[in-house]
């Protein structure tokens, strides 16, 4: 059954209210705003998913997320034990927070207070820039995945393409509510991301700017996402379960739970640190690394503070795709370990993206061998 559909027992018609709710433009803050006290119906998650927000099947805390110190990452004694560790987090867990990465902390409050001030604009204002067009250099929209998805979640989100050059938005068409801050921080969030793959590199014994050479921090998408205060957290999430499509996130938010790692069976906490950066593999790192890091499902709790949940979000992907293939690198295959997935092409990396809800099968496991 499609995704989107009537559900004939009850006479419930989902695509009219996913429809009537995009086509208001107002967003998910727009219903708080309205007043409203239980969540529209579109929001309500599937069984299967509820059954997992049971807070005894969510509190798994016995282990938390590797936090690596990036200080010293140039000195001798000190960055072999920081490769070590990064490579340890990004094969066990494929999450993990940095801390002392080098931006400094105004400049991560300055971030999240654009966003925050962005989607705090009056309803009229943001509707200009409300739009489906997901390839347009700059939008605002609710849940990139509404019409493919089997249930919404609880989030706003604005989305600026910074590179590469021919895709990214013009600088004058950012909002200028968030202009400065989304610029500067795609520079900050790159390097962070860069400084990240080459010790990513030498953990596998790759040359520390192999990566880079690739051009696998040449596309980049600053994300704002706002989860408002939602009335019935158990019924619905901030973000459905996913793992990221690119290469390597980088991800800021400001100091609320909400996100949570799959870990084995279990659905972890990812503990907000002041200050620090949460990082994440994504599913064409684990596909160019033959599986010696990994792309691990996550997700985001529905907010149930009255404070609105902020995190800024940059994506990095491939940026010089031209004709050519990608897929596990030579260096890393071998007689004992054989290439685990397929070659893959730019067509088939956006054909996968845009035929699927977040929610569904990665394309690690189409191209699986
Ligand atoms: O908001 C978050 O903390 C996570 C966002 C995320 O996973 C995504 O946008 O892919
Ligand atoms: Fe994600």
């Amino acid at each position: 059954m499609a995704a989107a559909g009537t559900d004939s027992t009850s006479g419930y018609d989902r695509t009219k209210g996913i429809k009537e709710f995009d086509q208001s433009k107002y967003g998910v803050k727009g219903l708080i705003d309205s007043g409203i006290e239980s969540i529209p119906r579109i929001f309500v998650q599937p069984p299967e998913t509820l059954a997992t927000l049971k807070p005894c099947q969510s509190q798994t805390n016995a282990t938390d997320i590797p936090v690596i110190d990036l200080q010293n990452i140039n000195s001798e004694p000190h960055r072999p034990k920081i490769v070590e560790q990064i490579k340890k987090a990004a094969n066990e867990w494929g999450f993990f927070q940095v801390i002392n990465h080098g931006i400094p902390g105004t400049v991560l409050e300055e971030t999240i207070q654009a966003v925050k001030s962005f989607h705090e604009q009056p309803a009229e204002t943001k509707a200009k820039y409300y739009s489906r067009e997901e390839m347009k250099g700059m939008l605002y929209a609710s849940n990139n995945d509404i019409y493919r998805s089997k249930a919404a979640t609880w989030h706003d989100y604005l989305q600026v393409w910074t590179a590469p050059e021919e895709q990214r938005a013009k600088v004058e068409d950012i909002p200028e509510i968030v202009r400065k801050e989304s610029v500067e921080w795609d520079v900050c969030a790159k390097k962070v991301a860069e400084d990240v793959m080459e010790l990513l590199c030498e953990g596998i014994g790759l040359e520390p700017s192999k990566f880079k050479d690739l051009s696998l921090s040449g596309s980049r998408m600053f994300v704002g996402v706002y989860y408002p205060y939602c009335p019935q957290p158990d019924l619905t999430l901030g973000l459905t379960s996913h793992t990221d499509p690119g290469v390597i996130t980088v991800l800021l938010q400001n100091q609320l739970p909400g996100l949570q790692v799959k870990h084995g069976e279990d659905w972890v906490d990812v503990k907000p640190l002041p200050g620090a950066l949460t990082i994440n593999i994504a599913d064409l790192m684990q596909i160019i690394s033959n599986g010696e890091y990994n792309s691990v499902q996550h997700r985001v709790r529905a907010n149930s503070c009255k404070e609105p949940r902020i995190s800024v979000v940059e994506f990095l992907n491939i940026g010089k795709w031209q004709d050519c293939e990608y897929g596990p690198l030579p260096e890393l295959v071998s007689a004992e370990k054989p290439p685990r997935y397929r070659r893959f092409t730019k067509d088939d990396f956006f054909h996968n993206f845009f035929s699927k809800g977040l929610d569904t099968k990665s394309f690690i496991d189409k191209l699986k061998l």
